[in-house]
């Protein structure tokens, strides 16, 4: 049965490019990210430390959290674009991932050209494949671009190529980040029908946003990481409240923080 069942899953980045020095600064400043450490000479940053969940079909989980709480890097495992150093994380299914784009695409080759081979590596049948080489170059309206390299479109250009590709076959389990915003208006409107046609056929989403409207009104599910650990797991009506009502306590700290350095540090009533 499809599924995504994460088991304590710890993830590191070695660094090797730090001196001592900068990673003492670091350790002290550090107000969100996850955690750095050095070990044997080797700087790591620990993005993720003991997460687990578990999704079934009709799961729709949100990740939320603050800026390098981890949500892009669980999503590049979830991808199987990175492997966890400890725990397990199991899946069982056709994995897309609409995490990255250019993910696969060989900047050298046409467009046209660059159709074939992610979709193949993502699993696709000749079908498939044959139906999005159909498809893709009016999806994207890049006209006469579809036959010039990769290497000479706009970024918006390349956000339409491989948004089509990734998008052009059926998902079990859909990975995705909020970086389809890059798009001008009139592609957004026809991507955002194609993702929500392919969202409804997909048995299992993972979306990390920073939207709490698209967590309540499209997810069942939602994973609270912060600093690289669960802060909380549960539906939407039991997460959202309380990140949000830590979020507005951060915020109000930093506020009080900030009037308090322009009052030279005197608090006043
Ligand atoms: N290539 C990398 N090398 C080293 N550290 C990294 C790398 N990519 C991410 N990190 C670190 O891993 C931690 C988690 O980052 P990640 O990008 O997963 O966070 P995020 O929740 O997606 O953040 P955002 O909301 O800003 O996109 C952060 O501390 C970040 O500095």
């Amino acid at each position: 049965m499809v599924h995504v069942t994460a088991h304590n899953i710890s993830f590191r980045y070695p660094v090797f490019a730090m001196t001592g020095r900068s990673l003492k600064a670091s350790l002290f400043r550090q107000l969100s990210g996850g955690t750095i450490s050095a070990d044997s000479g080797v700087v790591n940053v620990q993005a993720l430390r003991d997460v687990s969940f578990d999704l079934k079909p009709n799961d729709r989980l949100g990740l939320i959290g603050r800026n390098g709480s981890g949500k892009s890097t669980l999503l590049r495992l979830a991808a199987g674009l990175a492997f966890a150093q400890e725990g397990l994380l199991s899946i069982e299914g056709r994995v897309v991932p609409l995490i990255e784009k250019g993910l696969g695409v060989n900047p050298e080759l046409s467009g046209a050209a660059n159709i074939e081979l992610p979709l193949r590596l993502l699993g696709a049948t000749t079908e498939e494949v044959n139906a999005a080489k159909r498809d893709i170059p009016e999806f994207t309206g890049l006209g006469a671009f579809i036959d010039l390299p990769v290497r000479t479109y706009s970024e918006g250009m390349k956000t339409r190529l491989s948004f089509a590709i990734c998008t052009a076959i059926r998902a079990d389990v859909l990975v995705l980040d909020e970086w389809l915003g890059a798009g001008d208006i009139e592609f957004q409107e026809r991507a955002e029908t194609r993702l929500a046609s392919m969202m409804q056929n997909t048995r299992i989403v993972v979306l990390a946003t920073h939207s709490l409207d698209l967590v309540n009104s499209v997810c069942t599910k939602v994973l609270w990481l912060d600093r690289g650990a669960v802060a909380g797991y549960g539906t939407p009506a039991e997460i959202v409240p309380k990140f949000f009502a830590e979020m507005h306590n951060h915020a109000a700290v930093a506020n009080d923080a900030k009037l308090m350095s322009l009052r030279g540090g005197v608090a006043q009533t």
